[in-house]
């Protein structure tokens, strides 16, 4: 495949590797200061977006403009979301989205359904998430704890929403939902010098805690998940999430 890189940072350069490892041909790399435009797209096979919750919208419009398969790894947009999936429609396009692209990731999104779904008639127990990311990220709580916090959600009546906290909030951006309320899940954002994403999930009584933990060591995973994204897209319409391409529906 020759394939156009949105977002040249530290995933982009991951994404690299991994594109070559695999016989593919990196053609154009978008950044801030040479964003995407009709030349680089020219004869791609591919778009994939680690690039920012600011530019990630005006990408996707773009390669959907232009008929581009987008691969958009980008977190920080998901209250857009139903926007995105009417563009792709109406344009008739391909995209392939995810909050976290890593095998281990997505198995444990189901790991936390199943469990979720184990806990909710013990009311003893309260859930919450914890995730641990570097100082650079800029959106709170990570996409990846979002979806986490979906997937509970949906399993527990008396949840109807989640809220991010932070004890170290000075480092945070400023969530778009930082105030808790009634019947909400808590997520707690944590920044530390260059941690690569770690997602902690705990029922706590006053008797003993449960707990489930992915930590990634590298961002190998995230990057070879966005690759098979782009291998698997070829050929497809549609609006799709990483559970398609693993086949974990
Ligand atoms: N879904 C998943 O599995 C994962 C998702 N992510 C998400 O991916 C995103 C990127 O993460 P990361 O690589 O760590 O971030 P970095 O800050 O390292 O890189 C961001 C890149 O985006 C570029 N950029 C900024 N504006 C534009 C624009 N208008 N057009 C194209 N590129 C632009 C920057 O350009 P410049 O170099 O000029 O500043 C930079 O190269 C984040 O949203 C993160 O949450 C991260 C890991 C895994
Ligand atoms: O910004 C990151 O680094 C990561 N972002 C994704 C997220 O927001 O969930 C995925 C991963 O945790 C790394």
């Amino acid at each position: 495949m020759k394939v156009v890189l949105v977002g040249y940072g530290k995933m982009g350069k991951e994404i690299e590797k991994i594109l070559i490892s695999r016989g593919h041909e990196v053609i154009g790399k978008a950044t801030d200061v040479n964003p995407l435009n009709k030349e680089m797209i020219a004869n791609a096979d591919a778009a994939i977006d680690f690039s920012t919750p600011t530019s990630v919208l005006e990408n996707i419009d773009f390669l959907l403009a232009h008929n581009i398969p987008a691969i958009v790894g980008t977190t920080g947009w998901n209250s857009s979301y139903d926007k995105v999936k009417t563009s792709v429609d109406e344009k008739n396009g391909a995209l392939v989205h995810a909050s976290n692209f890593s095998i281990g990731v997505n198995l444990f999104f189901k790991l936390n359904e199943q469990l979720s779904k184990l806990m909710e008639p013990y009311n003893e127990y309260t859930p919450s998430i914890t995730e641990i990311h570097h100082t650079e990220k800029l959106d709170a709580p990570s996409g990846t704890a979002i979806t986490l916090a979906n997937g509970i959600i949906q399993n527990y009546s008396q949840l109807e929403d989640w809220y991010c906290a932070s004890e170290n909030s000075a480092t945070i951006p400023q969530s778009e939902k930082n105030t808790k309320k009634e019947n909400q899940l808590k997520i707690e954002a944590v920044r530390e010098p260059d941690v690569k994403g770690t997602h902690l999930i705990e029922y706590k009584s006053n008797i003993d805690t449960l707990s489930i933990q992915h930590e990634a060591h590298n961002r190998t995973g995230f990057a070879l998940g966005a690759v098979i994204a782009a291998e698997w897209i070829q050929n497809k319409k549609g609006i799709f999430t990483m559970k398609d391409v693993l086949q974990l529906s």
